[in-house]
């Protein structure tokens, strides 16, 4: 029992946000996973589909929607047993953590993790980040996928805050680390190159993902990118969820 708690973001139905759904990107696209979406981020991408997590009235940040969000009606506290009560009956096979940027919680992810293993057994544990926070080695040792996100220049965040050098050599150097780039244009390739080189990111770890928060945005772009992942030697991703459900909550 643990009575620590932690911020998550809200569904359309002003639940927290826990939901069973097919993991939409990356490195197990297309696999059964209960996502937990926590609330905060401390970057502030102008794309970013999950604002409602971060983009509240009075904060300055931009983005492109021009809509802020009431923090007390975006964000709620759930003690970690209470998540666990809500993820148990799910009969969850693998768990994602994400946000927001789940590392701002990083001190409490352990014992919610542990929670949850030890109501459902062993779960499959996955982590979205920007790779912009420094994971714990305690919170290391308890996931089996870092799903790592850092932000280009286009997400129009200062990259001193977005790609710190410690912190990306850290998860380059993790074995259950995979790194997922949001692509928009030609620009943003070289930024990846340079990335993938400074930090020795192996190309088959890296998928590029077409930037896109509806279904035709993301296919007019795949074409392009796939012929760029064959050419560079990285995976292409795309975005499953949104081709299935849009652009919503809890999905
Ligand atoms: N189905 C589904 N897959 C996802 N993969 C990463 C997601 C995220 O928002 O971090 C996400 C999401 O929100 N839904
Ligand atoms: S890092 Fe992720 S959650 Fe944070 S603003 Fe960017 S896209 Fe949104
Ligand atoms: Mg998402």
């Amino acid at each position: 029992m643990t009575d620590s708690v932690l911020r998550l973001a809200v569904d359309d139905r002003g639940e927290p946000e826990i939901f069973h759904s097919i993991q939409g990107e990356g490195a197990s696209l297309g696999a059964p996973r209960v996502f937990i979406r926590l609330s905060g981020c401390n970057l502030h991408c102008k794309w970013c589909d999950t604002a409602y997590t971060w983009n509240f009235n009075g904060t300055p940040f931009e983005h492109e929607d021009q809509i802020k969000f009431d923090r007390a009606e975006e964000m709620l506290t759930q003690t970690i047993d209470a998540v666990v009560s809500r993820v148990a009956p799910l009969n969850p096979s693998g768990i994602v953590l994400t946000g927001g940027e789940p590392l701002q919680q990083q001190a409490k992810l352990p014992a919610l993790i542990d929670a949850i293993k030890s109501e459902c057994g062993p779960v499959w544990t996955e982590i979205e980040t920007n790779g912009s926070i420094r994971p714990t080695d305690e919170l290391i040792a308890r996931v089996n996928q870092f799903n790592v996100s850092p932000k280009l220049a286009h997400s129009g965040n200062d990259l001193k805050i977005a790609q710190r050098a410690d912190v990306l050599a850290r998860f380059a150097e993790l074995p259950a680390s995979w790194f997922k780039f949001v692509i928009e244009n030609e620009q943003d390739l070289a930024e990846v190159t340079t990335l993938v080189r400074t930090y020795r990111i192996p190309a088959d770890r890296v998928f590029l993902m077409p930037l896109g928060r509806d279904p035709e945005t993301i296919r007019a772009r795949s074409k392009w990118l796939s012929d760029i992942c064959v050419k560079m030697g990285y995976r292409f991703t795309d975005r499953l969820h949104i081709h299935l459900f849009g652009d919503t909550r809890g999905t």
